[in-house]
């Protein structure tokens, strides 16, 4: 094992007092987790220590790469739990204010990578998690053995094997984490991780998603995580479909959708979903904080999976034509609930 390695398994030095214990492993050396409710910031936000046999020894130096609507609020939440994070976004404006938190900058992935022991990615869809895991200046030129790479957006399966294996290819370890929840709850650290990968650097991470997130299922094979992340938001993206046509015909025949709404809200196919957008679907708003463009995105995938095992999925292929329609009405940019606009009149062919 390398001097490097050593250091990276034993880092950390306790910051308040202690709320909670957990002993963890990294590159199988136990170390010992110290939880810290920090009343500074958030009330769920928690701090993380590192102890190792009492000996104290550096933090570990955590790297994120995507800074967009939900790397940003993540790096948030490691930043303000004590985490000494460095971050790299295509465009760097959208760094500034975690760095006038304290957070470091440095002008590529590879950097990043090869300054930090972990390094998270949040990349938009396949093509940009693939271009900054592997392209030039990507984050695999800087991995090495003691390392690892977890890349929590969503993607497919075989892009998430393929960087997989170019970050093993260096020695380091792999770990496919997409998230399922949007912007609140990364702000909320409330995500859902759907991780497979390496078991060891889920071990090793797991302090660290439990800051960012709620729960988090570890589901085997680099793949599980990415078709699991898939069918979850197929199921999304059919849902909110169908209950956008359920607002205008509801609205069509005279009725008010806002009761419409309660209604739901109330019975067996009640979701936070509905309730949450709903009403403003119902004034034609359509705040971002899940992009269209990202749910479209997520159904071609699901939709690639499903024909890859020759599984019969009509509603999600009707409803992915949905999303492409309000895709080509410039709607791309808007919440994924922005779909209903597809259904109304000025947008349908005669
Ligand atoms: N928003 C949500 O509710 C959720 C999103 N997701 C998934 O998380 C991922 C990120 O989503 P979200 O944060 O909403 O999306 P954003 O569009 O806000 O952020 C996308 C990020 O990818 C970067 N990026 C895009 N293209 C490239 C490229 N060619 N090279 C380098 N970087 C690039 C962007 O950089 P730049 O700032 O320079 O554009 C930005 O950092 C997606 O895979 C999405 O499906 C998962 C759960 C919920
Ligand atoms: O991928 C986006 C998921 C959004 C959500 O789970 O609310």
């Amino acid at each position: 094992m390398t001097m490097r390695c050593l250091m990276n398994c034993f880092f950390g030095v306790p910051i308040n007092a202690m709320a909670a214990t957990r002993t963890s492993s990294l590159w199988g050396i136990p170390f010992t987790l110290n939880f810290n409710n920090n009343n500074h910031f958030s009330s769920n936000s928690r701090s993380l220590s590192y102890i190792s046999n009492s000996t104290s020894s550096p933090a570990p130096r955590v790297g994120f790469l995507g800074i967009g609507i939900m790397g940003s609020p993540m790096a948030h939440n490691l930043l303000k739990a004590g985490v000494d994070l460095t971050l790299w976004n295509r465009t760097k404006s959208k760094c500034d204010p975690l760095i006038s938190l304290g957070a470091k900058y440095l002008s590529s992935p590879e950097e990043v990578a090869a300054s930090c022991d972990l390094t998270f990615a949040m990349l938009a869809d396949p093509h940009s998690a693939i271009d900054v895991a592997c392209g030039n200046h990507g984050a695999a030129n800087g991995m090495a053995p003691g390392k690892g790479y977890v890349d929590v957006s969503t993607v497919d399966v075989d892009t998430s094997k393929l960087i997989s294996e170019r970050i093993k290819a260096t020695g380091a370890l792999f770990l496919e984490a997409p998230v399922s929840g949007s912007k609140k709850p990364a702000e909320d650290g409330q995500l859902i991780f759907l991780t497979a990968g390496d078991r060891n650097l889920y071990e090793t991470v797991a302090p660290l998603l439990d800051i960012m997130g709620k729960s988090k299922f570890y589901l085997g094979d680099v793949g599980n995580g990415a078709a699991m992340k898939l069918v979850v938001n197929m199921i999304m993206g059919s849902m909110m479909a169908s209950f956008s046509e359920g607002l205008l015909l509801s609205e069509k025949v005279g009725l008010d959708p806002k009761v419409l709404v309660e209604v739901v809200s109330q019975g067996a196919i009640s979701a936070p979903m509905y309730s949450t957008k709903g009403p403003s679907m119902i004034q034609s708003v359509y705040p971002t904080a899940f992009p269209l463009k990202h749910q479209q995105k997520d159904l071609r995938l699901a939709l690639g999976l499903a024909e890859s095992v020759s599984q019969s999925t009509p509603i999600a292929a009707a409803a992915n034509e949905l999303y492409k329609v309000a895709k080509s009405h410039g709607l791309s940019d808007e919440d994924f609930s922005a779909v209903i606009e597809a259904l109304k009149s000025k947008f349908q062919q005669s």
